[in-house]
Protein backbone atom coordinates (compact mmCIF):
# COMPACT_ATOMS: atom_id res chain seq x y z
CA UNK A 1 0.00 0.00 0.00
CA UNK A 2 2.82 2.49 0.75
CA UNK A 3 4.80 1.96 -2.83
CA UNK A 4 1.18 2.22 -4.06
CA UNK A 5 0.49 5.85 -2.31
CA UNK A 6 4.13 6.96 -3.37
CA UNK A 7 3.86 5.61 -7.08
CA UNK A 8 0.83 7.61 -7.17
CA UNK A 9 2.20 10.53 -5.69
CA UNK A 10 5.25 10.87 -7.94
CA UNK A 11 2.85 9.33 -11.47
CA UNK A 12 3.59 11.63 -14.23
CA UNK A 13 6.67 13.48 -12.65
CA UNK A 14 9.90 12.72 -12.71
CA UNK A 15 10.16 12.66 -8.68
CA UNK A 16 8.60 13.90 -5.89
CA UNK A 17 9.34 15.17 -2.36
CA UNK A 18 8.20 13.83 0.81
CA UNK A 19 8.73 13.55 4.31
CA UNK A 20 8.78 9.11 4.08
CA UNK A 21 8.39 8.92 8.21
CA UNK A 22 4.80 9.62 8.70
CA UNK A 23 4.75 6.42 6.01
CA UNK A 24 6.80 4.19 7.66
CA UNK A 25 5.26 4.34 11.45
CA UNK A 26 2.13 3.43 9.68
CA UNK A 27 3.99 0.73 7.79
CA UNK A 28 5.44 -1.05 11.21
CA UNK A 29 1.65 -0.21 12.77
CA UNK A 30 -0.10 -2.06 10.30
CA UNK A 31 2.69 -4.98 10.29
CA UNK A 32 2.55 -5.55 14.08
CA UNK A 33 -1.56 -5.13 13.95
CA UNK A 34 -2.47 -7.92 11.82
CA UNK A 35 1.01 -10.26 12.38
CA UNK A 36 0.31 -10.18 16.21
CA UNK A 37 -3.53 -9.13 16.66
CA UNK A 38 -4.85 -9.87 13.18
CA UNK A 39 -6.42 -6.66 13.74
CA UNK A 40 -7.66 -4.83 11.15
CA UNK A 41 -6.50 -0.49 10.10
CA UNK A 42 -8.93 1.21 12.07
CA UNK A 43 -8.79 -1.10 15.72
CA UNK A 44 -4.91 -0.39 15.60
CA UNK A 45 -5.35 3.11 14.06
CA UNK A 46 -7.21 4.26 17.51
CA UNK A 47 -5.09 1.96 19.75
CA UNK A 48 -1.57 3.67 18.24
CA UNK A 49 -3.41 7.23 18.38
CA UNK A 50 -4.16 6.41 22.28
CA UNK A 51 -0.66 5.15 22.70
CA UNK A 52 0.49 8.25 21.20
CA UNK A 53 -1.30 10.49 23.56
CA UNK A 54 0.13 8.16 26.51
CA UNK A 55 3.07 8.58 25.10
CA UNK A 56 3.53 12.68 25.51
CA UNK A 57 1.63 12.06 28.71
CA UNK A 58 3.92 10.50 30.10
CA UNK A 59 7.33 11.93 28.89
CA UNK A 60 5.49 15.36 30.43
CA UNK A 61 5.79 13.59 33.68
CA UNK A 62 8.86 11.52 33.77
CA UNK A 63 10.60 15.44 32.97
CA UNK A 64 8.90 17.36 35.61
CA UNK A 65 9.53 17.05 39.66
CA UNK A 66 7.71 14.53 41.48
CA UNK A 67 6.06 15.11 44.46
CA UNK A 68 5.18 12.02 46.33
CA UNK A 69 1.32 11.55 45.97
CA UNK A 70 1.17 13.72 42.74
CA UNK A 71 -0.21 10.96 41.23
CA UNK A 72 -3.47 10.68 43.16
CA UNK A 73 -4.05 14.87 42.69
CA UNK A 74 -7.27 14.91 39.86
CA UNK A 75 -4.85 17.40 38.03
CA UNK A 76 -5.81 17.65 34.12
CA UNK A 77 -2.80 16.09 32.81
CA UNK A 78 -3.63 12.50 35.70
CA UNK A 79 -7.29 13.21 34.71
CA UNK A 80 -6.26 13.11 30.81
CA UNK A 81 -3.45 10.13 31.75
CA UNK A 82 -6.18 8.14 33.34
CA UNK A 83 -8.94 8.72 30.85
CA UNK A 84 -6.83 7.75 28.26
CA UNK A 85 -5.71 4.32 29.72
CA UNK A 86 -9.40 3.22 30.67
CA UNK A 87 -10.07 4.00 26.61
CA UNK A 88 -7.18 1.57 25.92
CA UNK A 89 -7.91 -1.27 28.47
CA UNK A 90 -12.18 -1.01 27.16
CA UNK A 91 -10.06 -1.55 23.17
CA UNK A 92 -8.14 -4.30 24.12
CA UNK A 93 -10.79 -5.87 25.99
CA UNK A 94 -13.20 -5.10 23.06
CA UNK A 95 -10.31 -6.82 20.58
CA UNK A 96 -10.27 -9.83 23.07
CA UNK A 97 -13.69 -10.53 22.89
CA UNK A 98 -14.25 -10.78 19.53
CA UNK A 99 -11.28 -12.93 18.96
CA UNK A 100 -12.95 -15.34 21.46
CA UNK A 101 -16.21 -15.27 20.20
CA UNK A 102 -14.38 -15.59 16.56
CA UNK A 103 -12.24 -18.95 18.26
CA UNK A 104 -14.92 -20.47 19.42
CA UNK A 105 -16.98 -20.57 15.99
CA UNK A 106 -13.72 -21.38 14.57
CA UNK A 107 -12.78 -18.56 12.53
CA UNK A 108 -10.10 -17.54 13.67
CA UNK A 109 -6.11 -17.10 13.16
CA UNK A 110 -4.90 -19.64 15.25
CA UNK A 111 -1.09 -18.86 15.17
CA UNK A 112 -0.88 -15.44 15.98
CA UNK A 113 0.28 -13.70 19.01
CA UNK A 114 -3.35 -13.07 20.85
CA UNK A 115 -4.22 -16.61 20.49
CA UNK A 116 -1.34 -17.12 22.77
CA UNK A 117 -2.02 -14.99 25.11
CA UNK A 118 -6.36 -15.77 25.42
CA UNK A 119 -4.91 -19.55 25.55
CA UNK A 120 -2.98 -18.60 27.78
CA UNK A 121 -5.87 -17.15 29.64
CA UNK A 122 -8.01 -20.13 29.47
CA UNK A 123 -5.35 -22.70 30.91
CA UNK A 124 -6.62 -23.59 34.60
CA UNK A 125 -2.84 -23.84 35.03
CA UNK A 126 -1.38 -22.13 38.31
CA UNK A 127 1.12 -19.83 35.77
CA UNK A 128 -1.94 -18.86 33.80
CA UNK A 129 -1.71 -15.46 32.42
CA UNK A 130 -5.31 -13.55 34.20
CA UNK A 131 -6.94 -10.73 31.97
CA UNK A 132 -4.82 -7.43 33.11
CA UNK A 133 -1.32 -9.69 32.05
CA UNK A 134 -3.41 -10.30 28.55
CA UNK A 135 -4.00 -6.36 28.51
CA UNK A 136 -0.56 -5.55 29.32
CA UNK A 137 0.81 -7.65 27.00
CA UNK A 138 -1.08 -6.35 24.28
CA UNK A 139 -0.17 -2.77 25.05
CA UNK A 140 3.43 -3.72 25.58
CA UNK A 141 3.64 -5.34 22.22
CA UNK A 142 1.78 -2.73 20.18
CA UNK A 143 3.85 -0.22 21.25
CA UNK A 144 7.38 -2.00 21.56
CA UNK A 145 6.27 -3.14 18.08
CA UNK A 146 6.12 -0.44 16.07
CA UNK A 147 7.83 2.27 17.22
CA UNK A 148 10.98 0.70 17.05
CA UNK A 149 11.06 -0.85 13.78
CA UNK A 150 10.11 2.60 12.25
CA UNK A 151 12.86 4.16 13.71
CA UNK A 152 15.34 1.81 12.02
CA UNK A 153 13.69 2.14 8.57
CA UNK A 154 13.69 5.78 8.82
CA UNK A 155 17.07 6.30 9.54
CA UNK A 156 17.92 3.83 7.17
CA UNK A 157 16.60 5.53 4.19
CA UNK A 158 18.01 8.59 5.84
CA UNK A 159 21.88 7.59 5.56
CA UNK A 160 20.93 5.84 2.79
CA UNK A 161 20.23 8.53 1.04
CA UNK A 162 23.35 10.67 2.26
CA UNK A 163 25.74 7.58 1.44
CA UNK A 164 24.13 6.91 -2.20
CA UNK A 165 27.42 3.93 -2.99
CA UNK A 166 25.47 2.28 -0.26
CA UNK A 167 22.15 2.80 -1.34
CA UNK A 168 23.17 1.58 -5.07
CA UNK A 169 25.09 -1.93 -3.30
CA UNK A 170 21.81 -2.43 -0.98
CA UNK A 171 20.01 -2.34 -4.56
CA UNK A 172 22.16 -4.47 -7.01
CA UNK A 173 21.74 -7.01 -3.85
CA UNK A 174 18.38 -6.95 -3.59
CA UNK A 175 17.84 -7.26 -7.39
CA UNK A 176 20.44 -10.24 -7.58
CA UNK A 177 18.16 -12.05 -4.79
CA UNK A 178 14.97 -11.57 -6.37
CA UNK A 179 15.11 -9.58 -9.43
CA UNK A 180 11.79 -7.73 -9.60
CA UNK A 181 9.76 -10.46 -8.01
CA UNK A 182 8.14 -10.02 -4.09
CA UNK A 183 10.84 -10.92 -1.94
CA UNK A 184 10.41 -13.85 0.49
CA UNK A 185 11.72 -15.15 3.62
CA UNK A 186 14.41 -17.44 2.45
CA UNK A 187 15.83 -14.23 -0.15
CA UNK A 188 15.83 -11.99 2.82
CA UNK A 189 17.72 -14.28 4.81
CA UNK A 190 20.19 -14.34 2.24
CA UNK A 191 20.90 -10.11 2.14
CA UNK A 192 24.35 -9.48 3.52
CA UNK A 193 24.96 -6.00 2.42
CA UNK A 194 21.60 -5.08 3.41
CA UNK A 195 22.18 -6.85 7.01
CA UNK A 196 25.22 -5.40 7.29
CA UNK A 197 23.51 -1.91 6.90
CA UNK A 198 20.72 -2.40 8.85
CA UNK A 199 23.21 -2.80 12.39
CA UNK A 200 25.44 -0.04 11.02
CA UNK A 201 22.46 1.99 11.23
CA UNK A 202 21.57 0.09 14.51
CA UNK A 203 25.19 1.07 16.06
CA UNK A 204 24.82 4.59 15.07
CA UNK A 205 20.89 5.35 15.29
CA UNK A 206 19.75 2.57 18.24
CA UNK A 207 16.01 3.35 18.69
CA UNK A 208 16.41 2.61 22.58
CA UNK A 209 19.24 4.90 22.88
CA UNK A 210 19.24 4.57 26.67
CA UNK A 211 17.85 1.43 29.01
CA UNK A 212 17.32 1.55 32.48
CA UNK A 213 17.64 -1.06 35.05
CA UNK A 214 17.31 -0.90 39.42
CA UNK A 215 20.00 -2.48 41.51
CA UNK A 216 17.76 -4.98 43.30
CA UNK A 217 20.34 -6.16 46.04
CA UNK A 218 23.61 -4.26 47.10
CA UNK A 219 26.82 -5.22 44.12
CA UNK A 220 30.48 -4.47 43.77
CA UNK A 221 31.25 -3.06 40.16
CA UNK A 222 34.53 -2.55 39.50
CA UNK A 223 35.37 0.32 42.17
CA UNK A 224 32.06 1.48 42.79
CA UNK A 225 29.62 0.00 45.93
CA UNK A 226 26.14 0.55 44.17
CA UNK A 227 23.21 0.42 47.03
CA UNK A 228 20.17 -1.90 45.90
CA UNK A 229 17.44 0.70 44.83
CA UNK A 230 19.54 2.52 42.86
CA UNK A 231 19.00 2.78 39.47
CA UNK A 232 20.86 2.75 36.10
CA UNK A 233 21.44 4.13 32.71
CA UNK A 234 22.77 2.10 30.33
CA UNK A 235 23.73 4.79 27.68
CA UNK A 236 23.49 2.15 24.18
CA UNK A 237 24.02 4.85 22.09
CA UNK A 238 27.48 5.90 23.76
CA UNK A 239 29.06 3.05 23.95
CA UNK A 240 27.73 2.20 20.35
CA UNK A 241 29.82 5.12 19.34
CA UNK A 242 32.75 5.10 21.79
CA UNK A 243 36.01 5.31 19.65
CA UNK A 244 38.11 2.61 22.37
CA UNK A 245 35.58 0.39 21.41
CA UNK A 246 34.95 1.20 17.99
CA UNK A 247 38.44 2.57 16.60
CA UNK A 248 39.09 6.33 15.56
CA UNK A 249 35.85 6.23 12.78
CA UNK A 250 33.55 5.40 15.35
CA UNK A 251 31.17 8.14 13.99
CA UNK A 252 31.10 7.00 10.46
CA UNK A 253 29.00 5.55 8.71
CA UNK A 254 30.82 2.03 7.48
CA UNK A 255 28.50 -0.57 7.30
CA UNK A 256 31.87 -2.89 6.32
CA UNK A 257 32.63 -3.46 9.71
CA UNK A 258 29.87 -5.55 9.81
CA UNK A 259 31.41 -7.64 7.12
CA UNK A 260 31.91 -10.89 8.95
CA UNK A 261 29.20 -10.67 11.49
CA UNK A 262 28.26 -9.02 15.15
CA UNK A 263 31.18 -10.83 17.46
CA UNK A 264 33.88 -10.07 14.80
CA UNK A 265 32.63 -6.19 14.24
CA UNK A 266 32.72 -6.40 18.73
CA UNK A 267 35.82 -8.47 18.75
CA UNK A 268 33.26 -10.13 21.36
CA UNK A 269 32.54 -8.02 23.66
CA UNK A 270 29.35 -6.47 24.41
CA UNK A 271 29.76 -3.46 22.73
CA UNK A 272 26.54 -3.70 20.49
CA UNK A 273 23.36 -4.63 21.85
CA UNK A 274 20.35 -2.10 20.19
CA UNK A 275 18.27 -5.37 21.44
CA UNK A 276 19.37 -5.05 24.87
CA UNK A 277 21.15 -8.10 26.16
CA UNK A 278 20.65 -10.83 28.97
CA UNK A 279 17.14 -12.77 30.20
CA UNK A 280 15.66 -9.38 28.85
CA UNK A 281 16.85 -9.26 25.39
CA UNK A 282 13.82 -7.89 23.17
CA UNK A 283 11.83 -10.62 21.94
CA UNK A 284 10.89 -9.33 18.24
CA UNK A 285 14.44 -8.68 16.98
CA UNK A 286 14.00 -11.53 14.54
CA UNK A 287 10.36 -9.98 13.00
CA UNK A 288 11.77 -6.77 13.27
CA UNK A 289 14.72 -7.39 11.33
CA UNK A 290 12.72 -9.55 8.61
CA UNK A 291 10.49 -6.63 8.45
CA UNK A 292 13.22 -4.03 8.41
CA UNK A 293 14.59 -6.24 5.35
CA UNK A 294 11.14 -6.61 3.66
CA UNK A 295 10.34 -3.47 3.81
CA UNK A 296 14.06 -1.90 2.39
CA UNK A 297 14.20 -4.59 0.00
CA UNK A 298 10.83 -3.77 -1.99
CA UNK A 299 11.32 0.24 -1.22
CA UNK A 300 15.04 -0.65 -3.10
CA UNK A 301 13.12 -2.09 -5.89
CA UNK A 302 10.84 0.44 -7.12
CA UNK A 303 12.45 3.54 -5.86
CA UNK A 304 15.85 5.71 -5.42
CA UNK A 305 15.56 8.54 -2.92
CA UNK A 306 18.37 11.16 -2.09
CA UNK A 307 17.75 13.95 0.92
CA UNK A 308 16.02 16.85 0.15
CA UNK A 309 17.42 20.48 0.97
CA UNK A 310 14.38 21.13 3.48
CA UNK A 311 15.56 17.78 5.46
CA UNK A 312 17.48 19.05 8.59
CA UNK A 313 19.25 16.08 10.72
CA UNK A 314 17.94 16.87 14.13
CA UNK A 315 17.94 13.12 16.06
CA UNK A 316 15.77 13.66 19.05
CA UNK A 317 15.12 10.96 21.91
CA UNK A 318 11.63 11.50 22.30
CA UNK A 319 11.25 7.51 24.15
CA UNK A 320 13.02 6.21 20.93
CA UNK A 321 15.75 8.08 18.88
CA UNK A 322 13.71 9.69 16.17
CA UNK A 323 14.14 12.43 13.67
CA UNK A 324 12.84 15.55 14.99
CA UNK A 325 12.03 16.91 11.66
CA UNK A 326 10.65 14.00 9.95
CA UNK A 327 12.72 12.57 6.93
CA UNK A 328 11.79 14.63 3.94
CA UNK A 329 13.42 12.82 0.82
CA UNK A 330 13.16 13.25 -3.11
CA UNK A 331 11.77 9.77 -4.21
CA UNK A 332 12.46 8.44 -7.87
CA UNK A 333 10.99 5.77 -9.77
CA UNK A 334 13.09 3.19 -11.36
C1 LIG B 1 14.46 -2.24 15.60
C2 LIG B 1 13.50 -2.76 16.33
C3 LIG B 1 13.57 -3.00 17.81
C4 LIG B 1 14.49 -2.57 18.73
C5 LIG B 1 15.73 -1.72 18.50
C6 LIG B 1 14.07 -3.10 20.02
C7 LIG B 1 14.75 -2.91 21.20
C8 LIG B 1 14.42 -3.51 22.39
C9 LIG B 1 15.21 -3.43 23.60
C10 LIG B 1 16.50 -2.65 23.74
C11 LIG B 1 14.58 -4.16 24.54
C12 LIG B 1 15.07 -4.43 25.97
C13 LIG B 1 14.61 -3.36 26.91
C14 LIG B 1 15.33 -3.48 28.24
O1 LIG B 1 16.21 -4.33 28.40
O2 LIG B 1 15.03 -2.69 29.13
C15 LIG B 1 13.35 -4.68 23.96
C16 LIG B 1 12.43 -5.46 24.62
C17 LIG B 1 11.25 -5.88 24.06
N1 LIG B 1 10.88 -5.78 22.74
FE1 LIG B 1 11.93 -4.89 21.29
N2 LIG B 1 12.91 -3.82 19.85
C18 LIG B 1 12.57 -3.79 18.52
C19 LIG B 1 11.47 -4.38 17.93
C20 LIG B 1 10.52 -5.10 18.59
C21 LIG B 1 9.36 -5.73 17.97
C22 LIG B 1 9.05 -5.71 16.48
C23 LIG B 1 8.64 -6.30 18.99
C24 LIG B 1 7.36 -7.10 18.90
C25 LIG B 1 7.04 -7.86 17.88
C26 LIG B 1 9.33 -6.04 20.22
C27 LIG B 1 8.90 -6.45 21.46
C28 LIG B 1 9.62 -6.34 22.61
C29 LIG B 1 9.17 -6.83 23.89
C30 LIG B 1 7.84 -7.54 24.16
C31 LIG B 1 10.19 -6.55 24.81
C32 LIG B 1 10.21 -6.89 26.29
C33 LIG B 1 10.89 -8.22 26.49
C34 LIG B 1 11.05 -8.60 27.97
O3 LIG B 1 11.07 -7.70 28.81
O4 LIG B 1 11.17 -9.77 28.24
N3 LIG B 1 10.46 -5.31 19.95
N4 LIG B 1 13.29 -4.28 22.63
Amino acid sequence: EMIEKWEKLISSKESCELDVWPYLQDLSRDCISQAAFGSNHEQGHRIFQLLDELTILVIQVAQSVIIPGWWFMPTKANRKTKEIDREIQASFKRMINQREDAMKAGEAPNDDLLVLLIESNLKQAKERLNIQDVIGECKLFYFAGQETTSVLLVWTMILLSKYPHWQAQAREEVLQVFGGKRPEFDGLNRLKVVTMILYEVLRLYPPAAILTRVVCQEIRLGDLILPAGMEINLPVFIIHQDPELWGKDALEFKPERFSEGVSKATKNQVSFFPFGWGPRICIGQNFSLLEAKMALAIILQHFSFQLSPSYSHAPRTFVTLRPEYGAQLILQKI
